[in-house]
C-alpha cells in the first residue's frame, strides 16, 4: 500500500494574487491536509473517509481523486494495475486552506508512485493544474506547488519550472482561522475586477517583486510590511463576515501581516514569534470561528507531499 500525505497551503500570501503560496504544518502536529491510499486490487474501488468527507459528492467520479485516477489511467499509464484508492478527507471544502489542490496533489503523486511512471516534476505540476482549473474556474498554480514541493513558492505559467522556492525564517508562525463556513472559489473570483489600473499593476509588481528580493537577502522586517493584498481582499473582506474586525484585533496582538488565505473564508496571520502567534489563535479561535471551525498556529511546511507509508500491504 503506497499512502501520500499533502499539506494544506495558504494562496495569494497577501502579496502575491495568484502567483505566492506557503504550505503549512500545525506546531501541534495535527496532520491539516489530505492523504491519499493505494493499493493493487482485483477491482477498481474508490472510498473517501475522513471528517469532511461527507461534504463531498457521494459519487466516486465526481470527486477530484477518483478523476485523477480515472485520467492517469488513460492518459499516462494504460497499463496501471487495477487499483483501490481511498481519499482521507481531511481539509474541509471551500475553506481558502487549497483543500481541492490537496486531494488532487495527493492523488497524482500516489499515482505516479503506484504505477511508476516517474512523471518529471514539470509534467506532474502541469497534470495537477489542470484539475485545480477545471474546479475554480481559473489556472493558478500557488496552492498546487507549495502543497507539492512545500515551503513558500513563487509560481505561475511564466515562472522558469513553474515555481521558485523563496527562503524562509524558522520563525515565521502563520495562524490561520477556517471560521467554519464555505466560500466556494469560483465564487470568490467571480467578485474580483476584470481590470486593474496602469498605476495598481505596476504597484503591484512593485510590492511583489520587493518581497521576493527582500526575502532572499534575509531582511524579513521589510518583507512582512509589504505584505497587502490590494487585489482580491478589498473585494472579498465583504464576503466574509468579521473578516475585517479580526484583522484588526489580530493586528493590535502583534501580528505582522493579516489576509485571506486564498480565497478564504479563512483568516490568516503571519508572527514572528511563537508568544504572539499563540495569543492570535487564541482571539480567533474565540471570536472568529463557529462549532464548524478551527484555528491552528502553525510553521512553513518546507516538507510538502510525502510518503507516509510504502509497505507491501
Ligand atoms: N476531493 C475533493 N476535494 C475538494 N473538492 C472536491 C473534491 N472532489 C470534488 N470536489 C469539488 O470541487 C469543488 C471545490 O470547490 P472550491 O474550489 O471552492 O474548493 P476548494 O478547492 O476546496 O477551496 P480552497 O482552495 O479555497 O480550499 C467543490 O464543488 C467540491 O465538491
Ligand atoms: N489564488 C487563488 C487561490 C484559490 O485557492 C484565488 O485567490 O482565487
Amino acid at each position: 500500500m503506497i499512502e501520500v500525505y499533502a499539506p494544506a497551503s495558504i494562496g495569494n500570501f497577501a502579496v502575491g494574487f495568484d502567483a505566492l503560496g506557503a504550505a503549512i504544518a500545525p506546531i501541534d502536529g495535527t496532520l491539516l491536509g489530505d492523504v491519499v491510499r493505494i493499493s493493487a486490487s482485483a477491482e477498481t474501488e474508490f472510498v473517501c473517509s475522513g471528517p469532511y468527507a461527507h461534504k463531498l459528492p457521494q459519487q466516486a467520479e465526481q470527486n477530484l481523486a477518483f478523476m485523477c485516477m480515472a485520467h492517469f489511467r488513460a492518459t499516462v499509464a494504460p497499463d496501471m494495475p487495477t487499483a483501490r484508492m481511498e481519499l482521507v478527507k481531511n481539509l474541509p471544502i471551500g475553506s481558502g486552506l487549497g483543500s481541492s489542490a490537496c486531494s488532487v496533489v495527493a492523488a497524482l503523486a500516489a499515482l505516479n508512485k503506484f504505477a511508476g511512471t516517474e512523471l518529471s516534476e514539470d509534467a506532474l505540476i502541469e497534470l495537477m493544474a489542470d484539475f485545480e482549473a477545471k474546479v475554480s474556474g481559473a489556472r493558478h498554480y500557488d496552492n498546487i506547488t507549495p502543497c507539492l514541493l512545500g515551503g513558500l513558492q513563487l509560481t505561475g505559467a511564466l515562472i522558469p519550472g513553474r515555481s521558485l522556492t523563496l527562503p524562509t525564517p524558522s520563525n515565521w508562525y502563520p495562524v490561520v482561522a477556517f471560521p467554519g463556513f464555505t466560500l466556494n472559489t469560483a465564487q470568490a473570483r467571480a467578485v474580483l475586477p476584470q481590470q486593474m489600473s496602469l498605476h495598481h499593476g505596476i504597484e503591484f509588481a512593485q510590492r511583489l517583486s520587493a518581497f521576493c528580493t527582500l526575502m532572499h537577502q534575509q531582511q524579513h522586517e521589510l518583507a512582512m510590511e509589504l505584505m497587502i493584498d490590494t487585489v482580491a481582499e478589498p473585494y472579498r473582506s465583504e464576503l466574509i463576515s468579521g473578516f475585517s474586525a479580526a484583522k484588526k484585533a489580530v493586528l493590535e496582538l502583534g501580528a505582522k501581516a493579516v489576509s485571506i488565505s486564498g480565497a478564504g473564508p479563512t483568516l490568516f496571520a503571519l508572527c514572528d514569534n511563537i508568544n504572539d502567534a499563540k495569543n492570535c489563535q487564541q482571539w480567533l479561535q474565540q471570536n472568529y470561528v463557529n462549532e464548524q471551525g478551527f484555528s491552528h498556529t502553525c510553521q512553513i511546511d518546507t516538507a510538502g507531499t510525502r510518503v507516509l507509508n510504502e509497505g507491501k500491504e
